[in-house]
């Protein structure tokens, strides 16, 4: 191909590449088997026979550049195991996986300087100094220059409202503010790609709205790629529009967190103020009578019955209120995972 002129015009078309790309991606971990006993530890030495955990199943999907997307299941559905994949920290045992345009395993420092993993339950800080000690080692590492390691640190602090708290040893922080400094630490290098597992963990209410309204932000700013687990559907639903959903390493759903509503919860929650105590069955006549708590009761009927029922309750019963609800998102996943419906 002859070289490119001076002021050469690329082409006109351009290709939408995705950021994050896996197809058939799967993970099995080796386990040592081992029987119990004097017996089983000698055989084990001599002779070691291993079992494999299925941690991922052939996981497919796509994000886009600017992307923020929730990552759901329950405890051991594999989700921090793909957050490693794509992060290159493990290596797949079958399939392709592909992040801003690098194969994650090789680990090369243009990849690394493209994306940031945070594990909301391991940390980064070392726990004697101040975090603004702890985010030198991190601008030597991604070579940021001095001049724009202060204006990063100085506007990410300010985003995190972290500002007069870099300097105090980082085992002073509290849980929320030490969450914080470890996101600006994992977000000096400005990387493009988030993979965040569990970043609100043990946080309290407000801690979390700060951390997730810092999220939104940064994301606008920068339209950096955002894959997230947690367990506090609060975060979930704030942050993403779409989810991905693991169980037992299969990804069974992947769309708008909206439809996962629609698919999974045929329902809706009704929740009625009774004007005078009621026994029961007098209320379950109408639908699965889900709680009773004094003149204070949940129904879930199904949506196709829910105008019928409805009017049924209102001529009926005596009440002081209804309302119609959309189910909480944790029981709807909930109900999904214990019937292991897909
Ligand atoms: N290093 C390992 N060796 C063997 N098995 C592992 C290893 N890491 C994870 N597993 C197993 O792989 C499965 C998936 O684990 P993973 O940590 O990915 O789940 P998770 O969805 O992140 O769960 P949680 O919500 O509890 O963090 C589990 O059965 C787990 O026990």
């Amino acid at each position: 191909m002859p070289p490119r002129s001076k002021g050469a015009v690329l082409p006109a078309i351009l290709i939408r590449v995705s950021q994050i790309w896996a197809e058939n991606l799967s993970k099995r971990y080796p386990v040592a088997l081992k029987e119990p006993g004097f017996v089983g530890t000698l055989q084990h030495f001599f002779r070691r026979r291993y079992r494999h955990v299925e941690a991922v199943r052939q996981v497919s999907f796509r994000i886009e550049p600017g992307e923020v997307v929730g990552f759901l299941g329950p405890n051991g559905a594999g989700k921090t195991t793909t957050l490693k994949l794509l992060s290159g920290l493990i290596h797949p045992s079958e399939g392709r996986v592909e992040v801003a345009g690098h194969e994650p395993f090789r680990r090369e420092y243009t990849f690394l300087r493209k994306i940031t993993l945070v594990m909301g339950n391991k940390q980064q800080l070392i726990w004697d100094l101040p975090a603004a000690e702890s985010f030198r080692v991190n601008a030597a590492v991604y070579e940021i220059p001095e001049a724009e390691f202060r204006r990063r640190v100085g506007e990410l602090s300010e985003m995190l409202g972290l500002t007069d708290k870099l300097h105090q040893p980082v085992r002073k922080l509290s849980l929320g503010e030490r969450m914080k400094a470890e996101l600006l630490a994992a977000l000096l290098h400005h990387p493009q790609v988030l993979f965040l597992d569990e970043p609100t963990l043990g946080l309290d209410v407000n801690a979390q709205v700060a951390v997730r309204e810092f999220l939104l932000e940064y994301n606008r700013r920068y339209r950096a790629t955002i894959l997230l687990t947690s367990h506090y559907m609060a975060d979930i639903t704030a942050l993403c529009e779409r989810v991905l959903v693991i169980h037992q390493g299969r990804l069974f759903y992947d769309g708008a967190l909206s439809g996962l509503l629609e698919r999974f919860a045929p329902y809706r929650e009704v929740y009625l103020k009774l004007a005078v105590p009621m026994e029961q069955d007098r209320l379950e006549r109408y639908g699965e009578l889900r709680s009773l708590e004094g003149r204070e009761a949940r129904l879930l009927i199904q949506r196709e019955q829910l105008v019928a029922r409805v009017s049924q309750l209102l001529g009926e019963l005596p009440l002081d209120d209804l309302e119609v609800r959309e189910p909480a998102l944790e029981e709807v996943i909930g109900k999904v995972f214990a019937t292991g419906q897909a």
